[in-house]
């Protein structure tokens, strides 16, 4: 009797389990495949905004554009290769980063850099296009999520009309809505602590020194940017009313800042592809 009452226990133990495994295993693939389409859509998002960006913003007259850093940058140097071939433009491209130049290598563009050209500097580029991290309603950026702000920021400055593309997640009525990770600040490596400290005695929040992680990732130590520099991401408090230009004035006066990922008044206009693949422009004018 307890022979077969344990065999029934056994069997229906071994049920039981098959049922938890089968459960188990639809839950992770619905998961996986939730985790797919969003991340399909955001692709789609940052396509879209990027193709739009590039179609409406560049002809035949356009001889100089900045080339910003990230994700989204790839899908308007794809669709502006394109065009160059298709309509044979005459264009020279001045990158933001390494990566951005092995992009335009890629696609054998034109590359130059801001001394290149003898000009007036400012608005020597005719466009500037880039990702963010977050674009508010007023069109301030955070930048530097590649740590390449310093250079976006050059060729920002430079342009005559800087263009924002970004998926959905980037669109917000105010800094800090959706994007937790702070702003990105190159520093001095020999002033990192003294950035730090001053950073923390003037707001809320804290900033923190960008370093790689996971086994096998980079290198141990933090991030060094394409300038040779450390870089400080300054979680800062989002429910507080930040006063941008005065904040971002603060902190470029502490000695060993290089560069905020603050972009004030520079955008003329943003992108953002949309999850139902609708295209929203904002322009500051
Ligand atoms: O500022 C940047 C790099 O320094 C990028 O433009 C920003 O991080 C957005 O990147 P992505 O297009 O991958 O979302």
């Amino acid at each position: 009797m307890i022979f077969f009452l344990s065999k029934f226990v056994k069997l229906f133990s071994n049920i039981e389990l098959k049922i938890i495994s089968k459960n188990s295993q639809k839950y992770l693939s619905d998961k996986m495949s939730s985790q797919t389409s969003d991340f399909n859509l955001i692709e789609k998002g940052k396509q879209n905004s990027a193709q739009r960006a590039v179609d409406e913003n560049i002809d035949h007259t356009t001889k100089i554009i900045g080339i910003g850093s990230g994700s989204t940058i790839v899908y308007a140097v794809e669709r502006l290769a394109q065009r160059v071939n298709q309509e044979n433009l005459d264009i020279y491209c001045i990158p933001s980063s390494f990566q951005a130049k092995q992009l335009l290598t890629k696609y054998n563009l034109k590359i130059a850099d801001l001394e290149t050209f003898t000009s007036v500097m400012i608005g020597i580029i005719d466009v500037t296009i880039d990702g963010a991290d977050e674009v508010d309603k007023d069109l301030t950026c955070i930048k530097g999520g590649g740590g390449c702000h310093l250079q976006e920021k050059l060729i920002a400055f430079c342009a005559k009309k800087f263009i924002v593309i970004a998926d959905f997640r980037k669109n917000s009525t105010k800094l800090g809505q959706n994007w937790s990770k702070g702003i990105p600040i190159e520093v001095l490596p020999s002033a990192y602590r003294l950035v730090q400290d001053r950073i923390q005695k003037l707001y809320e929040g804290s900033a923190v020194l960008r370093e790689f992680s996971g086994p096998g990732r980079g290198k141990a130590g933090p991030v060094i940017t394409d300038n040779g520099n450390f870089i400080l991401d300054w979680i800062f408090n989002s429910n507080e009313d930040n006063d941008w230009k005065s904040i971002n004035q603060e902190i470029k006066l502490i000695p060993g800042v290089i560069e905020t990922g603050l972009f004030i008044g520079l955008a003329k206009m943003a992108y953002f592809g949309n999850s139902d693949g609708t295209v929203t422009k904002i322009s500051s004018e």
